[in-house]
Formats: C-alpha cells, sequence, structure tokens
C-alpha cells in the first residue's frame, strides 16, 4: 500500500522458532537483492497488516504463522521511496518455511 505521502507500508515476520529467528536473504532480480530481512511484503489496499503478513509468509515461505505481538515500526528512506516496517513476532503454525524466492535463510 503506498500512502499519498509516499510512504510504502510493509510488514515482516520474526519468526521465532527454538529461540532462533529466520532471516532471508532477498533473491535475485528483486528490489534490494542481496540484502537481509525479516519476511514479508507490501501491505495491499484493503488488508490489514496482519492479513498482509499471513498472505505473504503464504506465498513466499509456504507455510503459516500466528502473529504475535507487534515488535517494533521502523522508517527508512530508499531512492525509490521511504519504507515503513512494522515487524511481528510469530511463530509456525503449519509447515515449514522453504524458500521459493529467497536466496538463502538463517
Ligand atoms: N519484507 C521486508 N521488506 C523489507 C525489510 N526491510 C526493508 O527495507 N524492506 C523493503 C524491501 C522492499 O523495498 C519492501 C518490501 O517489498 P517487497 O518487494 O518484499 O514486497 P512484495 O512482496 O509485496 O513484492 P512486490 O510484489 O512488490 O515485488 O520493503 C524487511 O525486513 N522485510
Amino acid at each position: 500500500m503506498e500512502a499519498r505521502n509516499g510512504i510504502i507500508d510493509v510488514v515482516g515476520a520474526a519468526i521465532v522458532s527454538d529461540d532462533r529467528i529466520l532471516c532471508a536473504q532477498r533473491g535475485e532480480g528483486r528490489t534490494l537483492a542481496g540484502y537481509w530481512e525479516f519476511p514479508g511484503g507490501k501491505i495491499e489496499t484493503h488488508e490489514t497488516a496482519c492479513q498482509a503478513l499471513h498472505r505473504e509468509i503464504e506465498e513466499e515461505l509456504r507455510c503459516e504463522v500466528a502473529v504475535g505481538r507487534r515488535l517494533c515500526t521502523s522508517e527508512y528512506a530508499y531512492d525509490f521511496g521511504t519504507v515503513r516496517l512494522t515487524t511481528f513476532v510469530c511463530r509456525l503454525t503449519s509447515g515449514t518455511p522453504r524458500r521459493t524466492e529467497h536466496a538463502a535463510f538463517r
């Protein structure tokens, strides 16, 4: 969802499993390829942050998560716009994260 003020609203999942948090490296051909991120993506029009997170995790990692508390919201200005990233603590409820578009997990 791109707000009128040019801010791009993004959600990220800090998926906690066995006391570890999953980080994913953005794949070739995507904006910011090679950067490490919390899996997630842009919130679409008419979506809540929670709905966007469920959709993105299903699309990108082919698994399901329960969305817990909001960790933080931060803004970062890139040359293409300002990303406002809200990160939620999540836990796996079904499946195991699989790479469909990321280059690596750690
Ligand atoms: N998922 C995620 N994106 C982040 C993080 N930090 C950060 O600056 N971003 C940026 C990268 C992208 O410019 C934007 C997320 O957009 P995206 O390209 O992943 O979104 P999307 O899945 O909806 O993809 P698309 O259909 O627009 O290609 O937010 C982060 O920790 N997680």
